[in-house]
């Protein structure tokens, strides 16, 4: 904690983790017994030189590849792993939601545990007892709240650890990807309270292998490589940055990270999901499509069901080249009316006339999202393939819808 930072605000100087590695047992047992440390040579830096800086309220995203450094780098802002170099200040009250239930003790049952957190975090017992009924509903484990902690599923201790994170008007709150443990109805509420807490000013610190969240809810993002600062900037640059190391990045990767698992099977007790999807080019249904750039006329049907007492959900059609890099994508949020029936089944078609896209193939993907378009219930990428030919030379991937005008016949001024 700094003294001259404002609350929400954090600094990070040339922070560092060193791990020991001493694969050899004489020498593993040298150290121990004499107390010798290990040199740096013998291990390795999961994260190193890491310097940034942020203002309260604003909401730095954290990329890279698995095994980058982010948890590590995120277990250091929240004080659970001491640097072995450099430095973190942080002003005001931190909450950190980093591995599934980090921070509780097993043995306590659910409703010990809140108070053991809450009190950590300067809490006294009244004002946790006004807090506490807040936090047993949103975690919806009311049932379940006097048994040990150490008997719970991994969703459930994602619902207990974000319910108390969240519900104790954290300055800074640190989330490591944990989200997407929980179930669809429990992440859709979360996604809404990570909202209201930015909006209410404080400053956020968000991993997470999906993109699309990162764009959503930080101004800046801060991609790790192999424990170093790769870029730090406005989400818009370094995100870019990212996607085009990702698609260079795409034969070699594939197995080793998961930012964009094609196909996503919504979690069993999802919310939502996708019952059907047919794309049609000129008519002509099919996984895999022929037609003509700028003439073309694409069709795509998305069927879904929903809980009847959930709003509406929306529908996204992506458009992506074949090594997956999102080319442009439109959702439903332009309907004012989206009707489910009595079952809570509705049916949405996305039409887009005179296809835009220059010669190539392309994916189509069709995702399914909550009310907000923040919580994504599930995907499938690529529903279908199009391959488009083209009788003009224009190049890139977009057809513009530009034209030429002639401006004077006189002869060019220059010439003479
Ligand atoms: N306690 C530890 N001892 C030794 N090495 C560790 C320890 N914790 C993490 N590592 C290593 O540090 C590196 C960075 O790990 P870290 O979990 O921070 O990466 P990550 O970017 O969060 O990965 P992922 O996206 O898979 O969660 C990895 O090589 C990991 O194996």
């Amino acid at each position: 904690m700094s003294s001259d930072m404002p609350r929400g605000a954090v600094r990070v100087t040339n922070l560092g983790k060193h791990y020991a590695i001493l694969p050899r047992p004489l020498r593993r047992l040298w150290h121990t017994l004499l107390g010798v440390p290990p040199d740096a040579s013998e291990g390795f830096w999961p994260v190193r030189h890491i310097n940034f800086s942020l203002q309260p309220g604003q909401a730095l995203g954290i990329v890279g590849l698995n095994g980058a450094g982010k948890s590590t780098l995120l277990q250091l802002i929240n004080g659970a792993l001491t640097p072995t170099e450099g430095r973190v200040e942080t002003a005001g009250r931190v909450a950190a939601l980093l591995e599934l239930g980090a921070g509780f003790n097993p043995e306590f049952t659910g409703r010990e545990n809140i108070h053991l957190y809450a009190a950590a975090l300067g809490f006294t017992r009244s004002q946790i007892l006004a807090r506490f009924e807040q936090i047993v509903t949103f975690s919806g484990l009311r049932d379940y709240i006097d048994r040990p902690v150490k008997t719970y599923s991994s969703g459930m201790l994602v619902r207990l650890a974000f319910s108390v994170a969240s519900a104790l008007e954290p300055d800074i709150l640190i989330i490591d990807e944990a989200l997407s443990v929980g179930d669809g109805d429990f992440s859709r509420k979360s996604f809404d309270r990570i909202a209201a807490i930015k909006e209410q000013g404080a400053t956020i610190i968000l991993c997470s292998h999906v993109l699309y969240h990162i764009d959503l809810f930080c101004d800046h993002v801060l991609w790790l490589h192999e424990g170093r600062v790769k870029a730090l900037g406005p989400t818009a640059h370094v995100l870019s940055a990212y996607r085009d190391f990702l698609d260079q990045d795409v034969v070699t990767r594939d197995g080793l990270t998961h930012p964009d698992p094609r196909t996503a099977a919504p979690p069993k007790s999802a919310p939502a999901e996708i019952t059907s999807v047919e794309v049609r080019l000129d008519g002509v249904s099919g996984e895999r499509l022929a037609g003509r750039s700028g003439v073309s006329t694409l069709t795509v049907d998305v069927g879904y069901r929903t809980r009847t007492t959930l709003p509406p959900p929306h529908v996204a059609v992506v458009l992506s080249s074949v090594t997956g890099r999102i080319l442009a994508s439109h959702d439903s949020q332009s309907l004012a009316v989206r009707p489910i029936d009595g079952r809570g089944r509705g049916r949405l078609r996305f039409v887009l006339p005179s296809i835009p896209l220059t010669r190539g193939i392309y994916r189509v993907g069709v995702y399914l999202l909550c009310e907000r378009a923040r919580h994504v219930y599930q995907w499938i990428d690529p529903v279908a393939t199009l391959e488009l030919e083209q009788t003009t030379t224009h190049q890139g991937y977009f057809l513009l819808n530009g034209h030429w005008e002639v401006v004077s016949s006189a002869p060019d001024a220059m010439a003479k």
